[in-house]
């Protein structure tokens, strides 16, 4: 608000100016009349003097609303006259000079009005918007432009599309011109060519504003369709890239949301808004011109219905978004709710945890139909005073329409085709208030999407190292690490481990020891904190992301298999491998076999994520997956723990028969690694000892009695 002193001295200027016009009108002793004409005059004058006053005594920021008061109390005797004389048909005047009360009533209204209208439309000056709430205005106006930006490839069917909206728009405000006229001839005096070409217009503005409408819309489709595929290709590009942290922060439920629906909000809601504002503009601007040319008064009246619906709906609003975020919070709990117990379903079986998980998608559906059920009272309170509101209004127009007819200023017909006017002219100024505020509204969806858009992986950036050769020598050199969501456990402390080329490393120790965040480090999916992890003495992020991937395969205990055919999934993310080379691969992972003995062979289905396979199976396929790469460094954690003896064994024996393969194998089983040229014993982040097998058990310290344990307890269940 601007300082009272300003008002104060703003209030004085004009009683200044009040004060000269009286004497003025006492110099000419009453002849002269100050009727509307010199009123809005001496009004229009008052504004310069004070406008410029106002910029002088304000303060910057306070500015604007001071000027808005002063437009206010300059313009509103002129138009409260002007409303006097619409409604009683002769024009009022001064007589003989504005009186002291006349005065200071017109200050008190205009400051009255200003208050309303500060409120329903709170100017960039108001206390209500404060710094942050502008910032957040420009943060809008930026993502819109970025989303308009992102349909620059579609801007030939936008330009059509928008050529088709303007000529739609304006053969619409048409109509009602053209009903009015047969109205008239059809009570007046009836010729028959008059009425032959009032409905002949009528039918051909009729018929090009469906088509224009029709095409508008087609195109407008088209252009989103395009718009939608191109922002989600994109962000899937970008998911694709981030580090494996993000998916561990951020659910699959929500990622997906915000690929699917967020897009289409995003797409749907700015270009609708967008849609719907240029057309309301065109037809506003359209029905402006046709209504003023049937009456001005009729037209002013209908201007008065603005400020006051607006009104309405700025509070409603401030609600609506308070509701509708609660709304999308309670959508997106009910959604992760269902994916989680659908997901898990075997998991809460075998638990009986049906009757919990029930309870309490339950109880997120309740709380939901509690804001839904507020949502709709709300909702209808509002509608309920905006239909008081345009009723009222209608019924004065009526009034005014009556006198206007009866006086002769106004035909039936013209009558009729106002009221038609009237209701479009209402709703697209509507639309004009408010649709702008809901693209800035709406646009925020695109803030979601546009923040994935932009997200950078925290991963240092894979540099372009390709040598020709490699060692496949991996070294661990003082690697410190903890894994993002937890940054102050070091799930490693200082290691520092050698893998030597060509020959099988084992990591071994109790759970938790890290020997799974080593394989992490050493796929790239995390970055140590302290320390470097060097392939053949060079740190890994100078490799060149693909090379490092083609040269490094790891199977996990629990592999991930994608729906689809056993082939498929043996030659994921390799192009054009034959099938001798898939069978080679299937036969090394002792998954040959069962698969022959498939009718489909290796097409046969595996089900979404591999659930029509045992676990084993899982692991063989993954295995085979990996050696058909016939990649440098092998890496299994637990990636054989499901197998039965037999078959480990024989998958052993073709691992060990890779010469010059580097093989990093994490076992639970001791007697499955005696065999690995090192065993590294890690426990608690750190390494406690390595060597052979043999020297290990030598030393008979943490390996051993580790081996001694797992022994005695295997002995205890085979008894
Ligand atoms: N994704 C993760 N986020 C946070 N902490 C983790 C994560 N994975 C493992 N940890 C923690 O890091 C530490 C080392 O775990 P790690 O999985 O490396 O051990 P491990 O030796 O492989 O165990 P296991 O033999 O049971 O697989 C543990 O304290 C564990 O709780």
């Amino acid at each position: 608000m601007a300082h009272p002193i300003a008002y104060v001295i703003v209030l004085c200027c004009d009683l200044t100016l009040w004060l000269s016009l009286l004497t003025g009108l006492l110099w000419f002793e009453g002849t002269f009349r100050l009727d509307l004409i010199w009123l809005s005059a001496f009004r229009t004058l008052s504004w310069v003097v004070l406008n410029g006053a106002s910029s002088v005594v304000g303060y910057k920021s306070s500015r604007p609303l001071l000027k808005h008061w002063v437009a206010l109390l300059c313009f509103l005797p002129a138009a409260y006259e002007t409303v006097q004389t619409l409604f009683s048909g002769t024009q009022r005047g001064f007589t003989p000079v504005p009186t002291l009360g006349m005065v200071v009533l017109n200050a008190v209204a205009a400051t009255l009005v200003y208050l309303v209208w500060e409120k329903a439309f709170p100017s960039n000056g108001s206390p209500k918007k404060d710094a942050k709430n502008e910032r957040k205005d420009q943060e809008a106006k930026a993502l819109l432009l970025r989303v308009i930006h992102y349909s620059k490839p579609d801007f030939l069917y936008l330009g059509a599309a928008f050529l088709f909206l303007i000529l739609a728009a304006l053969f619409e405000s048409c109509i009602p011109y053209y009903v009015g006229k047969v109205t008239d001839v059809l009570s007046g005096k009836y010729k028959h060519g008059k009425f032959k070409w009032a409905i002949g217009f009528m039918s051909l503005y009729s018929f090009g504003s469906s088509m224009f409408t029709g095409l508008r819309g087609g195109l407008f489709m088209c252009s989103l369709s395009r718009l939608n595929k191109r922002i989600r290709h994109l962000l899937f590009q970008n998911l694709m890239k981030q580090e494996i942290s993000f998916f561990e922060e951020n659910k699959p439920g929500s990622l997906t949301s915000r690929l699917v629906s967020d897009t289409d909000k995003m797409g749907r809601s700015v270009a609708m808004n967008v849609n719907i504002l240029l057309r309301s503009l065109v037809k506003t601007c359209g029905m402006l011109v046709s209504m003023l040319s049937l009456s001005w008064q009729l037209t002013l009246l209908t201007c008065v219905e603005m400020p006051i619906l607006a009104l309405l709906q700025n509070y409603y609003n401030i609600f609506y978004q308070f509701k509708r975020q609660e709304l999308q919070d309670c959508k997106a709990e009910i959604e992760q709710l269902a994916s989680s117990a659908i997901g898990a379903v075997r998991t809460v079986r075998s638990f009986r945890a049906e009757a919990q998980e029930q309870k309490g998608y339950e109880e997120a559906l309740n709380r939901k139909l509690q804001i839904q059920i507020r949502k709709g009272i709300y909702s209808a309170v509002h509608l309920l005073l905006r239909r008081f509101v345009t009723v009222s209004l209608r019924v004065a127009m009526l009034l005014l329409g009556h006198h206007l007819i009866s006086s002769g200023q106004l035909s039936n017909g013209s009558l009729l085709a106002f009221v038609l006017y009237q209701k479009e002219m209402v709703t697209s100024m509507k639309h004009l208030v408010f649709v702008y505020g809901d693209i800035l509204n709406t646009v925020w969806s695109a803030e979601k999407v546009f923040q994935l858009l932009d997200r950078r992986p925290k991963v240092r950036e894979a540099g372009d190292l390709v040598p020709k050769k490699l060692e496949g020598k991996l070294t661990f050199e003082n690697v410190t690490f903890s894994y993002p969501c937890r940054p102050n456990e070091k799930a490693l402390k200082s290691v520092n481990l050698e893998l030597r080329e060509g020959k099988m490393t084992a990591l071994v120790g109790p759970s938790g020891g890290g020997k799974s965040s080593c394989i992490s480090l050493l796929q790239r999916f995390y970055e140590p904190q302290e320390g470097e992890v060097l392939l053949d003495g060079v740190p890994l992020h100078h490799y060149q992301h693909q090379y490092l991937r083609n040269q490094m395969a790891a199977v996990s205990q629990n592999p991930e298999l994608f729906s689809g055919s056993v082939r498929y999934n043996i030659e994921y993310g390799l192009h054009g491998c034959t099938m001798e080379k898939i069978m080679e691969a299937a036969r090394r992972a002792s998954i040959d076999e069962f698969v022959c003995r498939l009718e489909q062979g290796y097409d046969t289905d595996v089900g979404e994520c591999g659930k029509q396979l045992s676990s084993g199976q899982k692991q063989c396929i993954a295995l085979a997956r990996a050696l058909i790469r016939h990649p440098k460094i092998l890496i299994l954690d637990e990636a054989t723990s499901y197998l039965d003896a037999n078959t480990q064994h024989a998958v052993q024996e073709t691992l060990s028969g890779s010469a010059g393969q580097t093989v990093l194998v994490v076992a639970h089983r001791l007697q499955t690694i005696e065999k690995a040229d090192h065993i590294i014993f890690m426990e608690n982040g750190m390494v406690m000892e390595q060597g052979t097998h043999e020297h290990l058990m030598a030393r008979r310290r943490r390996y051993y009695q580790l081996r001694e344990k797992l022994f005695t307890l295997d002995s205890d269940q085979q008894n």
